[in-house]
């Protein structure tokens, strides 16, 4: 039912002619970028164990933020000082500890001090965030209905044997909560199975994951593979925003997972994670749209890579694995065991902390992929390895091959994955590559004959300052550093050329180079 005054409302959902629980509606028309709603602060957040080193566990403020771009937002010098009592929790200010101490933690920091040593896992401290404030008060009665209406799915966890697991997980939530007086084990283990099932990615306003959040109203949205909408965030801040022009009464969809997936692999991952058979717009199309496309047919194998994937048949046990699956064909077998192998490989690099074994692994794969002539450059795990070596090349300070490669992904793989000029992870990877080209002007760095990098930063910059204030919003800090940056760049450049006119011809000839240097 639509409530008065709300962008939004929540009802009974429908997805391909079967029921999907609740979902949440348009109740106005909305133009492609616009705001639909604003929260100010999830129900709950919490951060990777990782993160919690170094990132403020009030604001989100990623002090390190390590690739390119992500420190943004963050002011300069920021550093984050731990909680004295339980030493687990940092914060950038006294203001924002404050904050953190009276929304919930003064009741859990003594509990948490004897395992100060010990590392918990985001969904327990998460869970435990919750149950002390709601033992304490600070959760009112409308906000707990909604939260314990979510679906827990504790029956499918059990058939699929990982209820087990979530018991003892309750267990410690429980025991570190200092709640069991209050709550009984059985609640506890639907509530972290609840998190588990509802909550999202936290992340930085370019995109870096920093742990998971649960919110009452936003968990509602259901799950497309093509959605209409997005979540922008700004610290605790969260904005869902239209990908699409959207029509009164329409359904509004994110996606839970990587859309770019290929069509039996995003089943899998639903279902796995959610529980759910997905019959979105893109899945009812079924496994023909551009993520299942192969750049040549399965019986154009060359006979070097048919002898590849017959030995992987032979060898490994998930050459044959259903997530994979292309057809019966002797030939789609091979295909789908050569798809196995790089998301074998692909799952290896992610596992990588060094950056130079992710970087040898991740260019064995590539070569991989492309000798076999199967994957044409958008197909995944293409881009996805593309994306991780950028992230490796400049954590190993390999800023030149980094370039190289974002400019491969700016010509051949942004406009195919996110054809919407405003798409969240387009304007965030267009930033990433903006400040990089910034870093090698600044350096000197010769990156073709031609190449004038400060002039492709000042392009680059420009096309973030127009784009962000659509992805994210004119008051997005994001948007706003973008178009500082922006006026900072014009002010300098205007100086050399002396006029506009000039500058954006020269800019022009940029425009060219780059799309040579990406092909
Ligand atoms: C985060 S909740 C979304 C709100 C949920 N529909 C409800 O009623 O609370 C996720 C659950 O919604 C359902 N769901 C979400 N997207 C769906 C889709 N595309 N098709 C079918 N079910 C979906 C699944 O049961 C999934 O586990």
């Amino acid at each position: 039912m639509a409530q008065r005054n709300h962008p939004y409302y929540i009802s009974e959902s429908t997805i391909g002619g079967h029921s999907a629980g609740k979902g949440f509606f348009s109740s106005q028309n909305v133009n492609s970028g616009e705001t639909i709603v604003t929260i100010r602060r999830p129900l709950m957040a919490s951060l990777e164990s990782e993160r919690l080193r170094d990132t403020c566990a009030n604001c989100y403020a990623w002090t390190e933020g390590s690739s390119i771009g992500s420190g943004i937002c963050v002011k300069e010098g920021t550093t984050v000082s731990a909680c004295a009592g339980c030493k687990r929790f940092r914060y950038c200010s006294k203001a924002c500890q404050k904050e953190a101490w009276n929304r919930g933690h003064k009741h859990e920091c003594k509990n948490l001090k004897p395992v100060a040593d010990r590392e918990l896992p985001k969904a327990v401290l998460g869970c435990m965030e919750i149950l002390v404030r709601r033992k304490h008060g600070l959760i009112d009665d409308q906000t707990w209905q909604l939260l314990c209406h979510l679906e827990s799915h504790v029956d499918d966890f059990k058939e699929n044997g990982n209820y087990g697991g979530i018991e003892l997980m309750a267990m410690g939530t429980s025991q570190f909560s200092a709640t069991q007086d209050t709550f009984s084990k059985d609640f506890v283990a639907a509530m972290y199975a609840r998190i588990l099932s509802n909550s999202m990615t936290l992340v930085t306003p370019t995109f870096d994951p920093l742990g998971i959040l649960l919110d009452g109203l936003l968990c509602h949205i259901n799950h497309s593979c093509d959605p209409n909408t997005y979540i922008v965030m700004d610290g605790p801040q969260m904005q869902l925003r239209a990908l699409r022009d959207l029509k009164k009464d329409e359904e509004l969809f994110i996606s839970y997972i990587d859309p770019t997936m290929p069509f039996v692999r995003r089943q899998s991952e639903l279902q796995q994670r959610w529980f759910f058979t997905c019959r979105c717009s893109k899945c009812r199309l079924g496994p023909g749209q551009q993520e299942d496309a192969w750049a040549i047919k399965p019986e154009a194998l060359s006979s070097q890579y048919k002898k590849i994937s017959d030995e992987e048949i032979k060898r490994n046990e998930q050459a044959e694995d259903e997530t994979n699956y292309t057809g019966d064909s002797v030939d789609e077998r091979r295909v789908a065991a050569l798809e196995a192998k790089a998301f074998q490989l692909y799952d290896e690099e992610q596992r990588q902390s060094d950056p130079s074994e992710a970087i040898r692994i991740i260019e064995e794969a590539i070569t991989f992929c492309t000798e076999s002539a199967l994957w044409p450059a958008h197909r995944q795990p293409l881009p996805a390895f593309r994306d991780d070596l950028i992230v490796n090349q400049l954590a190993a300070a390999n800023y030149e091959a980094a370039w190289f490669e974002c400019a491969k992904r700016h010509r051949q793989i942004i406009p195919k994955l996110y054809p919407q000029m405003h798409h969240p992870l387009r304007v965030a990877q267009t930033w990433q590559m903006a400040m990089l080209a910034q870093y090698l002007a600044s350096v000197g760095a010769e990156v073709a004959l031609g190449a004038d990098l400060a002039l492709i930063a000042a392009m680059l910059i420009n096309t973030v300052n127009v784009i962000a204030r659509m992805s994210h919003g004119a008051e997005n800090p994001f948007a706003r550093q973008a178009q500082l940056k922006f006026l900072e760049v014009e002010e300098e450049l205007l100086g050399k050329f002396g006029s506009k006119d000039a500058m954006n011809k020269a800019i022009q000839r940029q425009v060219e180079l780059l799309a040579k240097m990406g092909e």
